[in-house]
């Protein structure tokens, strides 16, 4: 049995992980499991000496001791159920706090975890892997490791009771959990197999479910008649699975086959020697009856560990994934060290700054050199995938450079800790998130830490132009922003983008990084937020992405990139007045306004972002 230390290890960690979940209740249940075993060798030797008793004294033997025998074994008998109740009661509860162990371990990673974690497909495998055995593993591999301990401690207690009454016995039930043991790892195994198997298809099938059954993606869905076509993605998929869950399910009956043929073959063996003893060994008939119920509870026993064991090696490979996601940690806690970032500073710059994503074979930024006094307003602008989002990332500290340094008053973000640099700034990304969650909230949430008073959180909407219609919705600021909840209602995405900007304005952060914080902005409220980003973010340094021209000519100072350098940078009138990219795109852009049929850019295949 090749992986016979592997199955071992996974019960000590199945065990270890249990116990760290929850001492309590895992003590009671072992301490119950004991009295229960403890009960059904009580019952054996009474029943033994009843029967003996009864037997021996034609009469009816001595009526006290045969009183006393009885009130034993009822007793033994109550002592039984009484911890089978508790077992039952506690076992319910043991689950619970390992599943919600198991998701906090799993939680704890992944909000330590870095964003080019997140670009890491190895961290993304097995976060996802252990984040699936999380929702569905714990109860059932608490239920049958309490199940398997019950049997164990059940199973000792005959045997124990057996030497006392016949040794061979004893040695013959020992030896009947040697298939169980044997089948059940081998089916465990098997098991294994199967899982590594479906592994990436239990990913992409669980894509597919999402991408059908959650809101988001049910509008393009269904404008491009997609259901059926996903649907059926989906369904080859499961169809693919159940076609190698047979085909396992057909290697591991033979395992199975193993386990209940072979004991039950043993426990044959067992009667056998039984009869053997009674008529040529002169086993007395109180002996005998007693060992044949003891046999009875014995395989009874053996049939719930045999049901067990294939159930915990199936739910196992939780323990297995949940160590390998776990294993992660010393590797991302190693990069979280650093004295706290500055909460205020002069000047922040980025110098000579190379990045390459996870994966990517070319530099999405390159030597590019950006200095940013505090309090000014500088705008970034570029081509689609010129780098200014990754350079917004780096400066925000979501990613380290790979070349260069960025440095806040001449220190090296590089020796502080990110996370507490982070907290010095407010980004508002483009694809910001909607959260379902009350109006109110969407907008705290930009200053969590600091849990803002209603007052705060109203000016943040107000500077923002959200407090007209977040007051005449439903439940005014109590609304949930999204019809999936209770009487929630969604915003049109120009008034989600103003909620956005709320929340980067309740941060109250030195640094502000806005990338194209008006892409869904009326023309009005376009105008409006860039002829006030100055006075709304006054004494803070904002860096502005925008691909709009016309509002980020104001900045102090505009830096153009091209595919992830620096082309060139200067106030809106020093870069047309060198007629460069910049003053290329921005006559480009302006002429489309202007000029009737000039916005199709026909003949121009430098096109810009559209916005
Ligand atoms: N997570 C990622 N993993 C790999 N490559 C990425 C990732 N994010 C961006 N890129 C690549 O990096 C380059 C720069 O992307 P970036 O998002 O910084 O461009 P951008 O200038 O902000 O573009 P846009 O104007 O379209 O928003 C692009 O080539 C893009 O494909």
């Amino acid at each position: 049995m090749r992986n016979i230390g592997g199955m071992l290890h996974l019960v000590i960690a199945a065990i270890k992980l249990v116990w760290a979940a929850s001492r309590k209740e895992f003590i009671v249940v072992v301490l119950m499991d004991l009295v229960q075993a403890f009960g059904i060798f009580v019952l054996v030797v009474q029943l033994q000496s009843l029967l003996s008793g009864l037997i021996a004294e034609k009469g009816g033997g001595d009526p006290d001791k045969l009183a006393f025998g009885m009130v034993g074994f009822v007793a033994a008998n109550i002592l039984i159920a009484v911890a089978e109740a508790v077992i039952a009661n506690r076992r319910l509860l043991l689950s619970e706090r390992t599943g919600l162990h198991v998701c906090r371990e799993i939680m704890g990673v992944a909000c330590l975890a870095d964003l080019a974690d997140f670009d890491d497909s190895r961290f993304h495998d097995r976060l996802h892997r252990a984040a699936t055995s999380a929702l569905t593993r714990p109860a059932r591999m608490v239920e049958s490791l309490v199940t398997i301990g019950q049997v164990v401690f059940t199973l000792a207690a005959v045997a124990v009771a057996m030497i006392f009454i016949q040794p061979w016995i004893a040695l013959v039930v020992v030896l009947a959990t040697v298939p169980v043991w044997l089948g059940g790892v081998r089916g465990g195994e098997q098991h294994f197999e199967f899982v590594t198997e479906t592994t990436a298809d239990d990913r992409s099938r669980t894509y597919l479910f999402d991408l059908l059954t959650t809101r988001e993606p049910a509008k393009e869905i269904r404008a491009f008649n997609l259901e059926r076509y996903l649907a059926l993605r989906w369904l080859s998929i499961m169809e693919r699975r159940l076609a190698l869950l047979a085909a396992n399910l057909r290697k591991r009956f033979y395992s199975a086959l193993l386990a209940s043929v072979g004991s039950g073959l043993v426990l044959a063996l067992a009667a056998g020697v039984l009869i053997a003893l009674n008529r040529w060994a002169g086993m007395s008939l109180a002996e005998t009856a007693t060992t044949a119920g003891a046999l009875l509870v014995f395989s009874q026993k053996l049939v719930d560990g045999i049901g067990s064991s294939n159930e915990f090696f199936e739910s196992a490979p939780l323990v297995r994934d949940l160590e390998e996601f776990l294993a992660l940690r010393p590797e991302i806690e190693r990069e979280r060290t650093g004295d706290a970032a500055p909460t205020a500073f002069e000047a922040i710059e980025a110098q000579d700054v190379s990045f390459t994503y996870q994966g990517a074979d070319r530099r999405a930024l390159e030597q590019v050199s950006l200095r940013m006094e505090a309090g000014e307003v500088v705008a970034l602008v570029g081509e689609n995938g010129s780098g200014k989002t990754t350079l917004a990332k780096l400066l925000a500290g979501l990613y380290a450079p790979e070349d260069g340094r960025i440095l806040v008053d001449g220190a090296d973000l590089a020796g502080f800790d990110a996370a507490t640099w982070r907290e010095s700034v407010a980004v508002l990304f483009q694809d910001f998130i909607r959260y379902a969650l009350p109006a109110e909230d969407n907008i705290r949430i930009g200053a969590a830490e600091r849990d803002p008073a209603d007052e705060a959180i109203r000016d943040a909407a107000r500077a923002a132009g959200a407090d007209g219609f977040l007051a005449t919705l439903p439940d005014g600021y109590h609304t949930i922003l999204s019809p999936q909840f209770g009487e929630g209602q969604d915003l049109s995405l120009g008034q989600w983008q103003r909620v956005a900007l709320a929340r980067a304005f309740l941060r109250s952060a030195p640094l502000v990084i806005l990338d194209e914080p008006s892409a869904s902005l009326d023309a009005r409220a376009e105008r409006a937020l860039f002829d006030s980003v100055r006075e709304l973010y006054q004494g803070r340094t904002v860096l502005l992405i925008s691909h709009r021209f016309s509002t980020v000519r104001t900045a102090d100072r505009i830096v153009v990139l091209r595919s992830g350098k620096v082309a060139e940078h200067g106030t809106h009138d020093e870069l047309m007045a060198a007629d460069g990219l910049y003053a290329e795109l921005f006559t480009l852009q302006a002429r489309g306004y202007l000029q009737p049929g000039a916005e199709n850019g026909k003949s121009d295949d430098r096109t810009i972002s559209l916005h």
